[in-house]
């Protein structure tokens, strides 16, 4: 497996590269794209006057702007990096600027709902293929991006029915140039999946991290000082970005309602075993569980130990 990208390219994949929100993974878009040459030039566009600041003082784009319109004007590739809730007002402000041909996509972490924001501002001749990678920290804004983040990981690509082979051909190559894994499905099959990869278990992990924030009888500072690996794991993914977060279950609420179904179910299953003394009910599942982390980590998709080596960032 390639632990670095690769070197800097004689011919960029696209000529002008605009990418609009520039938090952690915007900019760590930014960082590779500029690593490895893969677009002729890069505009950032965000909404928030500190952050287009920041950005400047990081040189992470050629220009920097607040405007979409101006930031999506003769783009080749436009990439939103926002929260999903906003991608339709996003791609409305920016849609004067398209060129035909251009393509925008995005990165948000739903796609179902982004397809249905977005799909009907933008012109006709512009290509939507959105995308998510898989990939990311607890940790918000351009300070916490850095250029490996993609290395290794998945990129979906969930191209509504019909678009353009060789548009969808240039978003495979730009993410695989960043150093990841291209899986191609449906916008509806990548929410089923990923709300019970992803939106549930931080959902599980906002919820207990509340729950002992809760309790009376057993103090905060308790909670703190006692903490077990388990626990702490799941402080740092309720640590995650709370808007982020809101309009990912906004916007995939049908797939997580699915799941969060099943799971109540499933913990009665494991609550009714724990008070009739059901060890065996308890000893099968475990067995089962340890299996699928071991197939985990076979597949290398995980370290056995946790990763201290990821850059940390301030908000
Ligand atoms: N954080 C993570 O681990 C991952 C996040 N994603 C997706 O990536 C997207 C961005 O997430 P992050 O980079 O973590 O967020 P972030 O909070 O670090 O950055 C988002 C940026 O968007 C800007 N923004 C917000 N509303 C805007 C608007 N109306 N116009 C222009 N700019 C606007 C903000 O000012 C901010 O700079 C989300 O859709 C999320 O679902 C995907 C994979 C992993
Ligand atoms: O920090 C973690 O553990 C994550 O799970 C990061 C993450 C968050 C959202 C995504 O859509 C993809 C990856």
């Amino acid at each position: 497996m390639p632990d670095r990208l690769g070197p800097k390219r004689q011919v960029p994949l696209v000529e002008r590269l605009a990418l609009v929100g520039i938090g952690l993974i915007g900019s760590s878009i930014a960082r590779a794209v500029r690593h490895i040459g893969l677009a002729g030039s890069v505009v950032a566009a965000d909404a928030s006057p500190e952050v287009r600041r920041r950005v400047e003082e990081l040189g992470l784009a050629d220009a920097v702007t607040g405007d979409l319109e101006e930031a999506a004007r003769d783009a080749d590739l436009v990439i939103l990096c926002v929260p999903v809730g906003v991608c339709g007002e996003v791609a409305a402000a920016m849609a004067p600027g398209l060129k035909a041909g251009a393509i925008v996509s995005d990165v948000g972490s739903v796609k179902g709902a982004v397809v249905a924001q977005v799909a009907p501002h933008l012109p006709a001749g512009v290509h939507l293929v959105p995308a998510h990678p898989v990939a990311g920290t607890e940790h918000s804004g351009p300070d916490a991006g850095f250029p490996t983040l993609f290395l290794n990981r998945w990129c979906i690509v969930t191209p509504p029915n019909g678009t353009d082979a060789a548009a969808v051909a240039t978003v495979r190559a730009f993410w695989e140039a960043l150093g990841s894994n291209v899986e191609i499905m449906t916008p509806q099959h990548h929410d089923l999946v990923l709300a019970i990869t992803s939106h549930v278990p931080h959902l599980i992990a906002y919820n207990i991290v509340g729950t002992a924030a809760d309790l009376e009888k057993v103090t905060q500072s308790e909670v703190i000082k006692f903490s077990a690996g388990g626990f702490r794991d799941f402080t740092r993914i309720a640590a995650s970005d709370p808007t982020m977060w809101r309009d990912v279950f906004l916007n995939n609420k049908e797939a997580v309602l699915e799941m969060l179904g099943r799971f109540n179910e499933d913990l009665a299953a494991l609550q009714r075993a724990i008070r009739w003394g059901d060890g065996e009910a308890l000893f099968d599942l475990f067995t089962r569980t340890r299996a699928i982390r071991r197939g985990i980590i076979d597949l290398g998709q995980e370290t056995a130990e946790p990763d201290f080596g990821r850059p940390r960032a301030s908000s």
